[in-house]
């Protein structure tokens, strides 16, 4: 089988330059040379240009979400990237970029895949509708877009609610706001926070989302792997650190599970911003995500 790397230099979900360097240190860590040598072949379709749409034009819709037709934008040309991929039956690699961008990976990967469920690994749980961001950043939104939530914004039209709430299961999550925790109720969706890795422990836990999402493990999986997830001493050069957060071994233990299972169709790592940190701790967290990217196609310990 063929990954498809797609880098989408993209920051326009959150207020913070150097996000859409992401793809470029990703790729120029050696990512591509890393996978094929592991036996993929590696078809790279370069770091997509989304042409600005400037401020001016894009104020913020009523209810304070920012560069919504910019976001909307890029995403409709992600999803259709994404699906283009997986259609033809490569592997979707989207190397973000923020995570706004998960609007179009996980619509272009249930394009292709209805059935699919997507991991969602995450210190955040990214599914604020309009009416209960408190930023206003898109970042903050994509799951609640996906579901279908919220009021509908002719902005962002094109998005249809192609995930079931069933479908979905986070792991890492321990800065959710007031509003997410409702919504994550009222929709019953199953969420493994901090506190159960640390009850259960990191296997037990991908077991348990696992059989809660995909119980027969027949259906394709979406891995939406944030770098904020991890614990920032492991993933420093990130937008929106949290403590507390998984090891670099819990890191790679989801990743390597679900490879295990055969099911993985397309990956997201997102979130990796080199303009945050020093050399050295930049140079860490975008090895983290490569060897993360590489853990979740295959590499192995022994
Ligand atoms: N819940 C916060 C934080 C959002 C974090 C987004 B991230 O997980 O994609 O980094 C917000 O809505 O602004
Ligand atoms: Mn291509
Ligand atoms: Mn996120
Ligand atoms: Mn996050």
């Amino acid at each position: 089988k063929t990954i498809a790397i797609v880098g989408c230099p993209f920051s326009g979900g959150q207020p913070k330059l150097g996000v859409d360097k992401g793809p470029i240190h990703l790729v120029e860590a050696g990512l591509i040379e890393q996978l094929e040598e592991i036996g993929w072949k590696v078809h790279f379709d370069g770091h997509h240009q989304f042409e600005e749409i400037h401020a001016a034009s894009d104020p913020p819709i009523k209810t304070l979400l920012k560069n919504p037709r910019l976001v909307s934008r890029v995403c409709e040309s992600v999803a259709s990237v994404v699906g283009g991929h997986a259609k033809n039956g490569q592997l979707p690699v989207t190397l973000g970029g923020d995570h706004s961008l998960a609007m179009g990976t996980v619509s272009g990967t249930l394009a292709s895949y209805p059935d699919a469920c997507v991991i969602w690994i995450d210190a955040h749980a990214d599914i604020n509708t309009s009416k209960t961001t408190e930023s206003g950043n898109i970042h903050g939104m994509p799951v609640s877009f996906l579901l279908g939530l919220g009021e509908n914004h002719p902005e962002f039209a094109w998005i249809r609610p192609v995930l079931k709430p069933e479908r979905i299961v986070y792991i890492g999550l321990r800065d959710i706001d007031t509003g997410e925790r409702r919504i994550l109720r009222e929709n019953k969706i199953k969420a493994f926070s901090m506190h159960e890795v640390d009850k259960y422990g990191i296997g037990k836990v991908v077991e348990m989302a696992l059989d809660h999402v995909n119980p027969n493990r027949d259906l394709p999986i979406h891995l939406s792997f944030d770098v904020d997830a991890l614990d920032p001493s492991v993933a420093p050069s990130t937008g929106t650190p949290v403590r507390g957060g998984l090891t670099f071994r819990e890191g790679h233990y989801i990743c390597e599970a679900i490879h295990e299972t055969g099911l993985l169709v397309a990956l997201d790592l997102m979130e990796v911003n080199p303009s945050l940190a020093d050399p050295e701790s930049v140079r860490q967290t975008v090895a983290v995500g490569c060897s993360l990217v590489r853990s979740a196609l295959g590499e192995t310990l022994l």
